[in-house]
């Protein structure tokens, strides 16, 4: 898709996603460790607060450059929710599966979560989320439930005034910072 929307959303990814190289080079692995506690333990406390009776959490299960979720998802599961994360397939669309076991839940499967932590490149002051491209997230998110609550994960620096919007981009409900903490939009 040649459009400038498009065009724009490349060259921010490019950008964003060699400070991410750089940021994980020059960080130790304690440093990646706590960035994982102060994650986990924001969200805990956002699943705790916004979402008290959540069965079930969709997770990320984070790539070396983004925000660590291993603690986050340890945390979930030793408080009994049960958590899914992300299959891709070959159409980038996503399929889900039980972080515990391997079996393929199918594409729908995300209706059961209760809360959405999402992966994005960057967040903007109106909750539009620029990801990896494939428009994964986007597919899944129309296959949510209606009460499902959305938060995107992002580093300081990610959570910008603008990112180039195309029509079928869905804002999130919150964003996590490891600085600014869990910002409400909705
Ligand atoms: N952890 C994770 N899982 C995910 C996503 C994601 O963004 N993060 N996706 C979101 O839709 C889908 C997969 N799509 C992806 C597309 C491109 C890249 C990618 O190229 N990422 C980095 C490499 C990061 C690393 O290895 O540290 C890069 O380009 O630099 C990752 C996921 C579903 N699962
Ligand atoms: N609901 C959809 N159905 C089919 N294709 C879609 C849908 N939504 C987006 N796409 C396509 O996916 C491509 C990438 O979309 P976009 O730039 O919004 O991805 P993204 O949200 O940044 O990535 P991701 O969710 O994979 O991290 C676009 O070419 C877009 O046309």
């Amino acid at each position: 898709m040649a459009t400038e929307t498009a065009q724009a959303k490349q060259a921010m990814r490019r950008v964003i996603r060699a400070r991410r190289r750089e940021r994980r080079q020059q960080a130790d692995d304690n440093v990646w460790r706590e960035l994982s506690t102060t994650l986990a333990d924001a969200v805990l406390t956002f699943v705790r607060e916004a979402a008290p009776d959540a069965a079930c959490v969709a997770v990320y299960e984070s790539l070396d450059t983004e925000p660590p979720t291993e603690q986050l998802i340890t945390g979930l599961r030793a408080r009994q929710r049960q958590v899914i994360a992300p299959i891709t397939l070959p159409d980038k669309d996503l399929s889900w599966r039980d972080v515990a076991g391997n079996a393929d839940l199918g594409v729908d499967h995300i209706a059961a979560a209760d809360v959405i932590v999402l992966p994005a490149l960057a967040i903007d002051a109106h909750g539009m989320r620029l990801g990896q491209g494939g428009g994964s997230y986007d597919r899944a998110l129309a296959r949510r439930g209606p009460h499902a609550l959305t938060l995107a994960v992002v580093f300081d620096g990610e959570l910008v005034a603008g990112v180039p919007a195309e029509p079928h981009d869905l804002p999130v409900d919150a964003v996590w910072t490891p600085t600014g903490g869990i910002l409400r939009f909705a």
